[in-house]
Order: C-alpha cells, then sequence, then structure tokens
C-alpha cells in the first residue's frame, strides 16, 4: 500500500536524498497571490475585510467577532468531564515540561569593570493560531498558550475559525480549553484573514478593540502560512507548521501493528499530511501494508487517509541499515520521528533533525500530540533542519546589557579604534577616544 523507494546498498547524498523522498506537496509561494489581497483588505478595513473573507471561506457571517468572555465559561461548564479531565491532565504535564525551559538572566565578567548581561524579556503582545479547519484543535490552545504563559507573555489573544454549527463561534471545546487557561481575549475568525487581523489590528462590530500584536505562533493550512509568511518582519513569526508529518524509523523488531496505527495516527489529520517508514525490513514492511488494509478500512476517516497514505508525501523507504536508515530520517527530518529498532534510546541519540523523537515502543506520536507534556507545534516540511517547536524560548528575547566602567572602555579603547579604521568608520573609533581627551 506505501510506494516503496528502495535504497539498499546505496544511500545517496543528503541533497539528492532531500530530492527523491516523499514530501508533500504543499507549494505556500503559489497561494501568495491568493493571500496577499487578504492581507492588504484586512490591512485597509481591518474586521469589515476580515468578516467578509470568513463569509467567503468559513461560510458564516458572525454579528461580531470577539467572543463574549461569558461563552468560554459557558463552553466549560458544558464539557464532557472525560474531557475536561483530558485537558487539566495535558495542561499539567505541558506546565510541568515547559516551566522547565525558563531562562535566568546571565551576565558575564568580561573584564574587571566591564560586564555583559543577557536578560530575557517576553514578548509583549502574541496572537496564537488555534486551527479549525477539518478538525478542531483544543489541544493546540494548551500547546501555544503555556508556554507563552510561561514565558510571562502579558497579552495574548487566541484566534480560531468560526463554526457555523455554534453560531459563528470557535468550537466549544476550544473556548473551554482557553477558559482552563485563563485566556479572556478569543476572537472568531480562521485562515489569513486571522492573521492580518492579529497582525494589523482593528475594531469589531461593537466596538471591541485587537490590538496589534508582535508575535503570530501556531499551526494552519496553506493559507495561514502564507499570510504568516507575508506578515513576517511585522510580527515575528514561529516555525511554519504545516501539514502534519511521521517518519518512523523500524527494523525487523518492531511490531507491524504499531507502526501502521501510528502511520494512520497522522495520516487522519489531512489528505496532505505525510507518514512515512523507513526500515531495514521487507518483512515488516510487507507486515505494515498488510495492517495499513487492515485498520484503514476500519478507522473513521478512512478516505482522508488512504488520501494521504497514497499521496506523493507518504510512502516506504527501505535500507539496509539503521545507520543508512539514520542518514535517510535525517536529510528528511520530519516534524515527528518515531524510533522503533532495537536499543531505540541510543538510535534516537544519533538524530539530528527532527521536530520531536518519540523513543521506542511506548511513545506513540499521539502521546505528545495530546499528554506527554511536549509541545506538538512543530516544524513541518524539512524545516525541523534549522528549527524548533513552539517552547517559551520562541516567546523570549535575549537583550544583551553592557555595562563597562571607565577604565574598562580605556583598556579596550586601542582595540575598538584599530577594528574602527580597519573597517573605514573612524567616527566609530572617535566616539570612544572622545571620551578620553582625543579628537572627536
Ligand atoms: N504542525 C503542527 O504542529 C500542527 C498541529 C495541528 C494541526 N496541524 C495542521 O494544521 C492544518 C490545519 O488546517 P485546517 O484547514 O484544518 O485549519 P485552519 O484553521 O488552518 O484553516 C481553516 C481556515 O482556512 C481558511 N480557508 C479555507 N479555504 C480557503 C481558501 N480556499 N482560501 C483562503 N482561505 C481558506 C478559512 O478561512 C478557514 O477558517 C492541517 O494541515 C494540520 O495537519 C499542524
Ligand atoms: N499531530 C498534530 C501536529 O503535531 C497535533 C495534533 C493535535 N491533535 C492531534 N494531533
Ligand atoms: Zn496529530
Amino acid at each position: 500500500m506505501l510506494r516503496r523507494t528502495d535504497l539498499r546498498g546505496r544511500v545517496p547524498s543528503a541533497a539528492e536524498l532531500r530530492a527523491t523522498l516523499p514530501r508533500a506537496e504543499v507549494d505556500v509561494d503559489a497561494v501568495l497571490h491568493q493571500v496577499r489581497p487578504v492581507v492588504e483588505a484586512v490591512r485597509a478595513t481591518g474586521v469589515t475585510a476580515a468578516l467578509e473573507y470568513t463569509e467567503r471561506f468559513d461560510g458564516v457571517r458572525p454579528a461580531a467577532i470577539r467572543v463574549p468572555v461569558a461563552k468560554l465559561g459557558e463552553s466549560l461548564a458544558a464539557l464532557d468531564p472525560a474531557v475536561r479531565d483530558a485537558l487539566e491532565e495535558s495542561i499539567r504535564r505541558a506546565t510541568l515540561v515547559h516551566a522547565d525551559q525558563r531562562r535566568v538572566d546571565k551576565t558575564t565578567q568580561v573584564v574587571p569593570g566591564g560586564t555583559v548581561t543577557e536578560r530575557w524579556v517576553p514578548v509583549g503582545r502574541v496572537g496564537l493560531y488555534v486551527p479549525g479547519g477539518l478538525a478542531v484543535y483544543p489541544s493546540s490552545v494548551i500547546m501555544n498558550v503555556v508556554p507563552a504563559q510561561q514565558a510571562g507573555v502579558e497579552s495574548l489573544v487566541v484566534c480560531s475559525p468560526p463554526q457555523a454549527e455554534f453560531g459563528g463561534l470557535p468550537h466549544p471545546a476550544i473556548l473551554a480549553a482557553c477558559e482552563l487557561l485563563g485566556v479572556t481575549e478569543v476572537w472568531a475568525v480562521g485562515g489569513a484573514q486571522a492573521i492580518a487581523l492579529a497582525a494589523y489590528g482593528g475594531t469589531d462590530t461593537d466596538g471591541a478593540e485587537l490590538t496589534p500584536v508582535d508575535l503570530i505562533t501556531g499551526p494552519g493550512n496553506v493559507y495561514v502560512t502564507a499570510a504568516k509568511r507575508l506578515l513576517r518582519g511585522l510580527v515575528g513569526i514561529d516555525s511554519e507548521a504545516g501539514p502534519t508529518e511521521i517518519a518512523v524509523l523500524a527494523d525487523e523488531t518492531a511490531d507491524p501493528v504499531h507502526v501502521a496505527a501510528d502511520l494512520i495516527s497522522q495520516a487522519e489529520h489531512d489528505t496532505l499530511a505525510a507518514s512515512v517508514l523507513v526500515t531495514t525490513s521487507v518483512a515488516l514492511a510487507e507486515a505494515v501494508d498488510a495492517e495499513l488494509g487492515r485498520q484503514v478500512a476500519a478507522t473513521k476517516h478512512t478516505e482522508r487517509i488512504r488520501i494521504a497514505l497514497g499521496g506523493p508525501q507518504s510512502g516506504c523507504v527501505l535500507v539496509s541499515t539503521v545507520d543508512d536508515g539514520l542518514r535517510v530520517v535525517d536529510a528528511y527530518a520530519a516534524e515527528h520521528l518515531e524510533i522503533q529498532t532495537v536499543d531505540a534510546a541510543a538510535v534516537a541519540a544519533r538524530v539530528r533533525n527532527a521536530g520531536a523523537i518519540f523513543v521506542g515502543a511506548y511513545a506513540p506520536v499521539s502521546l505528545g500530540d495530546y499528554c506527554a507534556g511536549s509541545n506538538h507545534v512543530l516544524p513541518t516540511g524539512g524545516c525541523a533542519r534549522h528549527s524548533s517547536g513552539l517552547s517559551v524560548q520562541t516567546f523570549l528575547r535575549g537583550i544583551h546589557v553592557i555595562d563597562y566602567s571607565e577604565a574598562a572602555l580605556r583598556e579596550v579603547a586601542a582595540q575598538v579604534v584599530a577594528l574602527a579604521d580597519a573597517e573605514d568608520l573612524p567616527a566609530h573609533g572617535q566616539a570612544v577616544t572622545a571620551r578620553f581627551g582625543g579628537a572627536s
């Protein structure tokens, strides 16, 4: 069932591998021309344009976009107790992990009388996007809000698409998750128009103000990602987190039932989701195919999963050794990478590129999606080669504070002047010598 690429006996270079391996054909640049007018219109008319695009793309026209605060409490009160319990446990675990990511300011004594302090300062106001197209993601509320709160962000707004069946509000489970986390500002807007509204700000039809944010984070579809790309600079953005990906590096000891279930679990998100098996064992590849046939037919979103598993972004790569498999998964740089091999922890320790690594038989990706304590907003499309998932660090800026005494500056003045002259920027040197009676 999975399309096979046979690299046994011959693993190409990393660059060649990147061109060969299955990958989602999500071309963000290709939709920029569709998204630019949305961004421009929201810049020009704010909520008016956001409401028009909401009507066009979401098929609903809410009277106002800002969600009344009372709706958050009402949604929590009406939530299934088992879901509330699960959200609370997820929040508890995520808070444990993210609290440990907090940074402490550090002062380095460079010379007597000369220090550099790195001060970690939270971003002032952030916009957190929670997707709501094909699926609704109360868990993504947690994954955005918890690191922002642990970083000490003072002001945050959650944006999530309105749902026609809920009268133009975001899904009630999303509102309930916001209430559990103490979030009070939620706007019922999705897609590119949400990103533009968060960046430019606007005034709702009932007079509520959305103050522009400094940073926008959160996963989303290609339109959301394109809008983030267009607005980068005006606002900060996190890494691009598009259609979900799972890669499994497995040897003959892996259980095909588990491997197939995990591949299916992420294919369930989206027809563009990617599920890739990298294995040293033809027997395992065959057993996984057989399992996929059985399990896909028996699950709820069969059609969506079939398309995702049959698409060019999914497949099975055969390799001769686990070492070769490591080269393949490093070149692929999956959002989620499972290691299901002998000595999985040792193999995992050698991985260089992945958004998150799941070690052994009892750490499936869905654990990380909801309740491991780790973050599930992770880089996709190979961005794990250079970027990380959401964390407290995403919401902090490290500001250097330079404090030198007169004596400490005098001691290094000649070196500053020499470097300034070497760069033909003599006024830089003069700014130092002027302090010691030199020409300025
Ligand atoms: N990497 C991660 O951390 C992570 C986490 C959760 C979800 N995801 C991914 O996020 C994505 C969520 O996508 P989604 O579509 O379900 O929800 P979404 O909220 O990202 O997008 C829905 C919005 O897209 C807009 N839209 C729909 N069709 C449009 C069109 N033709 N032109 C312009 N705008 C349009 C609508 O306004 C709608 O509100 C999935 O690909 C999923 O795999 C990733
Ligand atoms: N696998 C998704 C991207 O990491 C996150 C998610 C949310 N809900 C279920 N899964
Ligand atoms: Zn998932």
